[in-house]
């Protein structure tokens, strides 16, 4: 009886014990790098440090790190030069389509690799063509059709079936892209293993990151998922960086100390570095500043920075329920102008954040990359926006480019033309507004 009693009792405390251990065993796990300090890796060095450490751990697994990275510099700034020259002596321009299509070719080339890069490559009008009907495409569909019939969609919407199109020409043109990711990968597998079992990479992009981040979780990454991995990132990216390039551009004139200031600190930090690396932009703290600034003002998510939906209700400490499918927004706009956390909100203080770094000593935050208390444009959290460093770094070249070879300005006539516009849920720079450039080898002709 008792030999029954034991195996009653034991028997669940096994299986349970079995089921944990098997779920642990099998579970897809990623593959992060243990990052630690430099030499003493103490306990005690955690409790203070560890800003440092998480900025290091940054460094080490994310993709858009790659702009810095061996081989990516070059081409990423040469995108941003090819995509902004222009010989013009006063030119008046619409520069929003510019700004895209220079951004859409720096992030092709820091994703995928010069391979598919260029302004003019199938890649890039892929992309672009992608994304815009991924933008005006499922308001159609619902438009039209019931929800449980949206799978039809794709047969009979124009938009649907030319996103379907584009995917599977990007497709083929991705094969090979992947496949020199995958030999490269297994060549390194292969070869003698260094700094405990990983030596250096031959690709470092996007492609080779969404390619581990798939092997990591035990899935293989075929040519025709990673097209829609990319135009994923493509759509979350282009025209919010290129909105924000627009704004900084619209504002800048408006501020002609302070562009003055950031001409002088671009030419001082590129005296001091051959290269634009990471490294070097994280130099230019006006320009940072200054763009940081332009978010709080008018950022693209200054009416919603969060939209979520409760999938179930929601009961607060308090008792305030809210109820499953509530569509809720967090709107940045009264936080970007509250007196409490910005003083004298109504001024564009375009040294406010540079000041809040020197202040607080803490020089990982407040740059217009950082998730910070003071600002929830990129949200926070979990789904805190990956790319925003990446946007840092694109925009910041882009800059470097036209502020070193272009004056601009506004037209006399546009004085009074509104600089930005409510769309929707969204703030965004005009991009009807023309602005005025000429090329500084012009004026010293
Ligand atoms: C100035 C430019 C950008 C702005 C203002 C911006 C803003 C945001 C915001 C507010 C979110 C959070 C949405 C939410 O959870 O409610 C987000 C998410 C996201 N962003 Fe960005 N973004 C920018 C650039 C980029 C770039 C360059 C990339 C990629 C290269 C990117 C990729 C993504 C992705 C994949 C998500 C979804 C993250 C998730 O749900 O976990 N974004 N972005």
């Amino acid at each position: 009886m008792s030999v029954i009693l034991a195996a009653l009792t034991v028997a669940p405390a096994a299986w349970f014990l079995y089921s944990r251990l098997k779920a642990l065993i099998s579970s897809p796990r990623l593959n992060l790098p243990y990052v630690k300090f430099e030499g003493d890796n103490s306990r005690s060095r955690y409790r203070t440090q560890s800003a440092t450490i998480l900025a290091k751990g940054y460094a080490q697994q994310s993709i858009l790190t790659q702009i810095g990275g061996p081989g990516i510099t070059d081409e990423v700034n040469m995108a941003a030069r090819q995509g902004l020259n222009r010989a013009l002596d006063w030119t008046s321009l619409q520069p929003y389509p510019l700004i895209v299509k220079t951004f859409a070719s720096m992030s092709a080339c820091a994703i995928i690799g010069p391979e598919l890069g260029g302004l003019e490559s199938e890649w890039q009008m892929l992309s672009m063509r992608y994304v815009e009907a991924a933008l005006s495409a499922p308001s159609k569909v619902e438009a039209k059709y019931p929800a449980w019939l949206y799978w039809l969609s794709r047969y009979t919407n124009d938009g649907v079936k030319a996103m379907w199109k584009y995917q599977a020409r990007a497709a083929e043109l991705l094969a090979p892209v992947l496949g020199a990711r995958v030999a490269a990968t297994q060549e390194l597998q292969a070869g003698p293993r260094k700094r405990g079992g990983k030596g250096p990479r031959k690709f470092e992009d996007g492609v080779q990151w969404l390619y581990g981040a798939h092997t990591a979780r035990g899935n293989q990454l075929t040519a025709e998922q990673l097209p829609r991995d990319l135009f994923v990132i493509m759509t979350a990216s282009i025209h919010s960086t290129s909105g924000a390039g627009l704004a900084i551009l619209i504002d800048m004139p408006e501020h002609p100390r302070a562009l003055s200031e950031i001409r002088d600190e671009i030419a001082r930090v590129k005296a001091a570095n051959p290269t634009w690396t990471r490294q070097a932009l994280g130099e230019l703290q006006i320009l940072d500043s200054f763009m940081r600034e332009g978010a709080r003002f008018h950022a693209l998510t200054q009416y919603t920075a969060v939209q979520r939906i409760p999938t179930s209700d929601f009961t607060f400490k308090d008792g305030l329920t809210i109820p499953a499918g509530t569509t809720l927004a967090f709107p940045s706009f009264h936080h970007n102008f509250d007196p409490a956390v910005h003083p004298q909100p109504e001024s564009f203080d375009t040294m406010r954040h540079l000041r809040k770094r020197q202040e607080r000593t803490n020089t990982h935050r407040y740059h217009f990359a950082s998730v910070s208390d003071d600002m929830m444009n990129w949200v926070a959290g979990r789904h805190a926006c990956p790319g925003r460093f990446f946007a840092q770094e694109t925009l910041k070249l882009m800059f470097i480019h036209l502020l070193t070879h272009y004056e601009f300005k506004h037209a006399e006539d546009t004085k009074e033309s509104p600089r930005y516009l409510s769309n929707n849920l969204f703030v965004i720079a005009n991009p009807a507004l023309p602005v005025l450039f000429r090329e500084k080898e012009v004026v010293s002709k």
